[in-house]
């Protein structure tokens, strides 16, 4: 985004989102596995956690909040939402950790709109400096927007105005849009600062600071942004307002860098991977070498139909690389990637969001939060440096009880550092490690250090103490990942 703002303007202006009911509230079915989520062990540490809900009546949300949620098609709160949702009510901070498509945006969405609600909240009205009550940050654009869109949703017929700024779009159509109201403010970082730099958003009414993905927001990339942002003028300091941080991994030496955002006394909500991170994801790892990764694809993409498939690879150019040999081949493919424009990468998940085209190649731009429906399979082109990617990027997947597939071309020659750590996401996940992958975990040829397969939860309180030398050997920081070539923030 920074760069932008140094390059031509960005004159894109995002198409006008439906009004009607029907598209607002459009979702997909949850699937066989969603009552499991039940069995699910959970675990909050930190001092006098409120008390679990255990249905949506519970929660005690207002009558069109209810409503909503009853349009959503949601029936039964899952578990970070059964957690989450009193631990956000009782006005605590928190750090949750739940696995990827299990209901975290609803999770902090919903308390966060009722208590708006509850606290009578004034219509927003048209104003030359807005003063919201909520921001939330998340890394990606797309995300951002997906976020959004559930944020109107949930505040579909109340006077709760949620507002989406981020880069790549014309900064003057956004900003006009801001200035009619806006209650909750979601946002890319780069964007986000950039309106409050230029005045238009103050934060002197701001009680709730979310941070989607968090983990994400605080590594190496966007720390200084989020230091920024809290040291912005009129922040409400830690003590004097909520935050809010969710995501589906927490590499130790984040969390501790977390804990400067909240309160000391916040709670840490670690929702468990009994039967894995990523148990609705079937895993499977084919061996390759570089060279017959490309007819590897084309054969798998044929055993696959036109079953919707999302395809990470390691670079940018790779990635139109990549597209263009699938769309030769007769594939109907588009991409995703941070050098194509923001009109382009919202058309390109458009088209694979409709089934327009069925292979959508990715960086690891689309690694996080994505919600697309009947993704069915994951191929990883090109393996990610980072484990934490790897369980997000298989995320897009198995989503919501749903079931899915991801597929891996290893190739041993570079991919041999991460071999430990899927060896431990697999038995995690209770599924079958290849005899080969084993080996080359254990051979000590694979660097990397070797995580406890039997620890029921993906990241556990860092203040529990004792475990930090397993965790932090587990997840490498997602720093180390970073290059030219990384693509995965704004
Ligand atoms: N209680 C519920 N009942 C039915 N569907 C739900 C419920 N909660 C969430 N969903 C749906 O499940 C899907 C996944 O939710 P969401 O995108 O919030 O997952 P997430 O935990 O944030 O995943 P990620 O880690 O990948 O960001 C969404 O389509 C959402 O609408």
């Amino acid at each position: 985004e920074e760069i932008l703002t140094h390059g031509p303007k960005v004159t894109y202006v995002p198409p006008t989102l439906p009004e009607d009911e029907d598209s607002i509230f459009a979702h997909y079915e949850k699937g066989i596995n969603f009552d499991k989520y039940d069995d699910i062990l959970v675990d909050v540490s930190g001092s006098n956690p409120p008390q679990a809900i255990m249905t949506f009546e519970e929660a005690a949300l207002c009558g069109t909040l209810r409503k909503n949620v009853n349009k959503s098609g949601y029936i039964k709160p899952t578990p970070v939402q059964k957690h989450g949702i009193p631990i956000i009510s009782a006005g605590r901070d928190l750090m949750a950790c739940a696995q990827t498509g299990s209901g975290k945006t609803a999770a902090f969405l919903l308390p966060i709109l009722q208590q708006l609600m509850a606290n009578g909240t004034a219509a927003s009205s048209f104003s030359e400096q807005q003063e919201p009550d909520a921001i939330i940050v998340a890394p990606t654009r797309e995300l951002i927007n997906q976020i959004y869109l559930e944020a109107r949703k949930f505040a579909f017929g109340t006077c709760v105005r949620p507002v989406v700024v981020y880069g790549g779009v014309s900064t003057g159509h956004q900003i006009r849009d801001l200035l009619k109201g806006c209650n909750v403010l979601c946002g890319t970082p780069g964007r986000l600062m950039d309106v409050i730099g230029k005045g238009k958003v103050g934060l002197a009414k701001l009680r709730y600071l979310v941070m989607d993905e968090a983990d994400r927001m605080l590594d190496m990339g966007f720390e200084p942004e989020m230091r920024r942002l809290v040291g912005s003028p009129g922040m409400p300091s830690r003590e004097n307002r909520q935050t809010l941080m969710f995501s589906a991994t927490y590499p130790e030496d984040i969390q501790r860098l977390a804990a400067d955002f909240l309160k000391t006394d916040y709670l840490f909500l670690a929702v468990g991977v009994v039967g894995g991170a990523c148990s609705d994801v079937e895993q499977t790892f084919i061996q390759v070498t570089k060279f017959s990764k490309r007819e590897q694809l084309l054969d798998l993409l044929k055993t696959t139909g036109t079953a919707r498939t999302m395809v990470f690879v390691g670079t940018k150019r790779q990635a139109d690389f990549i597209a263009t040999y699938l769309c030769q081949e007769k594939v109907l493919t588009t991409s995703i990637h941070g050098d194509r424009e923001q009109r382009e990468r919202e058309q390109a998940l458009a088209d694979f969001r409709i089934g327009k085209c069925h292979v959508l190649v990715a960086t690891s731009v689309a690694a996080r939060g994505l919600d697309i429906p009947d993704v069915q399979h994951v191929v990883n082109f090109d393996l990610p440096n980072n484990i934490d990617e790897y369980v997000h990027r298989i995320g897009r997947t198995g989503r919501c009880g749903n079931t899915g597939r991801a597929v891996s071309f290893y190739d041993p020659c570079a991919d041999n550092q991460l071999a430990r750590s899927l060896v431990t996401i697999l038995s995690k996940a209770q599924q079958e490690v290849p005899s080969w992958l084993e080996e080359s975990a254990f051979s000590g040829t694979g660097s990397g250090s070797f995580q406890p397969p039997r620890e029921r939860f993906a990241s556990t309180d860092s203040r529990k103490g004792g475990s930090f030398k397993d965790m932090a050997a587990w997840s490498q920081p997602a720093a180390l990942g970073v290059n030219d070539e990384d693509d995965a923030w704004e």
